[in-house]
């Protein structure tokens, strides 16, 4: 407890404790795709399956002489089905299996040829035996472990998942994510939103978080600040998701009723209020099976939290064996100002220099908010810091860097 506050550690484990991982469902390749393995990814096959060329030329039994005839060639898909001796060698292209009997291959380019008969060039250096062949199992052999379970499924381990023998990975199922926002003030109608309205633009935004972390998201209708109608939402909606995200009406005005409207429900506050900034107001809650994550409205503060709170949560779900976010050392590219008694989360930019602080710090700020490409860690009570010195920074938009 930070000042009756939680620290945002404690907070992020109890909201962990609370979430259970989702069962497994074996999906094709394309849908595994930024999703976690539940099983280590293990070779069904050995590769190269033989020993082959990795150069066009000619596959020779003895590097040692200085001309040799062709018998053949071995190609990518169609290989030599002799086996080669004395000054024998055949022809080969990059990837084609090496013929029995050959133990060097020797680069085309350094190759003169007459007919069927070969000889190096002037300009040859000493041929080698085992030049230019990639062995058997080089890469991966069968029953290696590629890949342990947790870890991400990425382009990289989609092309080793399909070279190594498979076709579908075993995965969690997608958390169904529920996202309600709430406030009279609110339209849903961005192209007309009159000026005593806001466009309740935090909605789309954590949508799209949400879904770039596996989710299978369902973006409610907009709930006016209404006890009854508050309440009707959010317990239809935790009835049917693993996961109901509250937006708004976190905090203690008169016009914060997600948590008045879930109590009568049953529901079971877990935690409320963090000692960060932005995002104080953040609670979690248990209705059912429904995990409940009440975001405070402003759209830096529902951004940033949801990038705190919300990623973890749906990577722990679904079987990342890192879930919390992963910090980088940088250095800032402009002095920072003493922290408060919050520990604070600064929206930044990436540049050649280090990490530079955006003008806007305002949780309230959309437009800077879509600037930052990063978040400056700064502890609660922090020395002013000058230009050069490093700092804990988390990168925005990397799939929760997980
Ligand atoms: N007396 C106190 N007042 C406030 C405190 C406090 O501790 N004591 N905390 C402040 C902090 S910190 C935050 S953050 C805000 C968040 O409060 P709420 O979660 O109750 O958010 P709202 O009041 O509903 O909204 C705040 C702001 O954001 C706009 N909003 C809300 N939902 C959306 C949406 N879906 N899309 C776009 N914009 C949205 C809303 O219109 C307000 O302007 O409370 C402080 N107050
Ligand atoms: O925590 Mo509020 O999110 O500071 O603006």
């Amino acid at each position: 407890m930070t000042g009756g506050l939680l620290s945002y550690e404690d907070a992020v484990e109890a909201l962990l404790a609370m979430a259970k991982r989702l069962p497994a469902e074996n999906v094709p390749l394309d849908d595994a795709a930024g999703r976690f393995l539940l099983e280590p990814l293990t070779a069904r096959r050995t590769q190269p399956a033989t020993d082959v060329s990795a150069m066009d030329g000619y596959a020779v039994a003895d590097p040692s002489c200085s001309s040799w005839q062709v018998v053949g060639e071995s190609r990518a898909g169609r290989s030599f089905t002799g086996r080669l001796s004395g000054s024998e060698a055949t022809r080969i292209s990059t990837g084609a299996a090496l013929p029995d009997g050959a133990t060097a291959v020797i680069l085309q380019e350094n190759i003169a040829r007459d007919g069927k008969t070969i000889a190096l060039t002037e300009e040859s250096g000493g041929e080698a035996e085992g030049q230019h062949i990639r062995r058997r199992g080089q890469d991966f052999a069968e029953g290696d472990v590629l890949v342990e379970a947790g870890e991400r499924v990425t382009a990289r381990t989609i092309g080793l998942a399909a070279s190594a023998g498979h076709s579908r990975l075993a995965v969690a199922l997608r958390p169904r994510v529920a996202i309600l926002q709430s406030g009279s003030e609110l339209s849903a109608d961005f192209e007309n939103c009159p000026d005593d309205r806001l466009p309740a633009s935090n909605g789309p935004m954590l949508a799209e978080l949400a879904r770039s972390a596996g989710a299978d998201v369902s973006l409610l209708p907009v709930v006016p600040d209404n006890e009854t109608a508050i309440g009707g939402a959010l317990s239809s909606a935790a009835e049917d998701h693993d996961v109901l995200v509250t937006i708004g009406g976190a905090s203690v005005g008169d016009h914060d009723l997600i948590q008045p409207a879930l109590r009568p429900l049953g529901a079971d506050i877990q935690f409320w209020k963090v000692a960060i900034k932005p995002g104080k107001p953040l609670f979690a809650a248990r209705l059912n099976n429904c995990t409940i994550l009440g975001l405070p409205g402003n759209p830096a503060s529902a951004f940033v939290t949801a990038c705190l709170f919300l990623e973890p949560m749906l990577r722990s779900m679904t079987g990342c064996v890192r879930p919390l976010p992963r910090f980088v050392t940088l250095p800032l590219a402009a002095a920072i100002t003493q922290g408060g008694t919050r520990r604070e989360f600064l929206r930044a930019r990436l540049t050649n220099y280090g990490v530079m602080p955006i003008g806007g710090q305002d949780s309230s700020l959309l437009a800077a908010l879509a600037h930052a490409d990063c978040l400056i860690e700064r502890p609660a009570h922090a020395e002013p810091a000058k230009a050069g010195k490093l700092a804990q920074c988390l990168l925005l938009g990397t799939g929760g860097t997980a």
